[in-house]
């Protein structure tokens, strides 16, 4: 088996060592491991996007889920099929999915385990995974730079919300999905998977294999009433129709703000946007659980 294998040293502050056991396992159950190491954002999707027609029997992302989203927009759309080890802060899509965190567990799975399809969202054309947010949670990730994010991990994103939600003025937002439904927010956040930011649930009824995306509409343009919904995500209590509405959509084009636009945690730019769910372009190895 022929693995091209991208991965990020410093992904979750230093990978370098879990990189070297996972070259190493992979050579141990027989594959040959071609391994880029990024130097700097846009490597990992230049890297996977030169593999596209190498002949490799596997793509394998390793660090974290800024990694992976730009292996997807590098590799996709492609037969190639995609597996990931995950070595990043918050590991989103392994927890979704189940990606084991032991390296020699996930690299057991690269070999072993067999391709499923997908559902990728595009942002203007920016592939997704995970995840798309507008307003205060883009707001976030804006204000939040790599280096913040060496030093304090998750804690980043907690004093990043907290200065965002005294700056950002949310202003409301114009949605209209394919079907003709119009619908106002004050944010929105369209989930291609369950999870969101670590083990928080926005969008229960998600899946990465259903073509389709799911959009959480959040209504309230204060600041007392955005804290009451955070509290309300982070607590895992239900919101109610005042606070958010949900919708499931394959095409869905938000105007208005002018309001930061977020994907798989990474700052796209302002809106306009046209979100689009995109169904088989890639094909990802993933542990199989009971039910799907
Ligand atoms: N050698 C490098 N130096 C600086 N930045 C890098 C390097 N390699 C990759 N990057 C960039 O760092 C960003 C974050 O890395 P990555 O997602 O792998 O880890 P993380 O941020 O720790 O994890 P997570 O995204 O799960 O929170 C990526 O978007 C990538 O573009």
């Amino acid at each position: 088996m022929k693995i091209k294998l991208i991965a990020n040293p410093i992904a979750g502050g230093s990978a370098q060592n879990q990189i070297a056991r996972a070259v190493t396992c992979l050579q141990q159950r027989g594959a040959i491991v071609d391994l880029t190491l990024t130097g700097a954002r846009g490597d990992a999707q230049r890297a996977a996007a030169a593999a596209r027609t190498v002949g490799f029997d596997r793509v394998c992302a390793a660090g974290g889920d800024g990694t992976l989203n730009e292996v997807i927009n590098g590799l996709a759309p492609s037969d190639i099929p995609l597996c990931f080890i995950p070595l990043g802060t918050t590991n989103v899509f392994a927890l979704e999915t189940g990606i084991p965190f032991e390296v020699e567990r996930a690299c057991n799975l690269v070999i072993d385990g067999g391709p499923r399809r997908v559902c990728l969202g595009q942002a203007d054309g920016q592939r997704f995974l995970l995840m798309a947010g507008i307003g205060l949670d883009a707001e976030v990730v804006r204000g939040v730079n790599l280096r913040l994010k060496r030093q304090l991990g998750k804690a980043a994103y907690v004093l990043g919300g907290l200065i965002s939600l005294f700056r950002y003025r949310p202003r409301p937002l114009e949605v209209v999905t394919e079907s003709g439904l119009r619908r106002q927010a004050y944010g929105v956040i369209i989930s291609n998977c369950r999870l969101y930011g670590g083990r928080f649930v926005v969008s229960a009824g998600a899946s990465l294999f259903e073509n389709t995306l799911s959009v959480c509409l959040l209504r309230s343009g204060s600041r007392l009433g955005m804290l009451r919904t955070i509290g309300k995500i982070a607590a895992a209590r239900p919101l109610c129709s005042k606070e958010a509405i949900q919708l499931q959509a394959r095409e869905i084009v938000v105007t208005g703000g002018p309001a930061p636009v977020q994907v798989d945690g990474d700052y796209l730019g302002e809106l306009p946007c046209v979100f689009r769910a995109v169904f088989g372009e890639l094909r990802m190895v993933l542990p199989v659980r009971g039910g799907e």
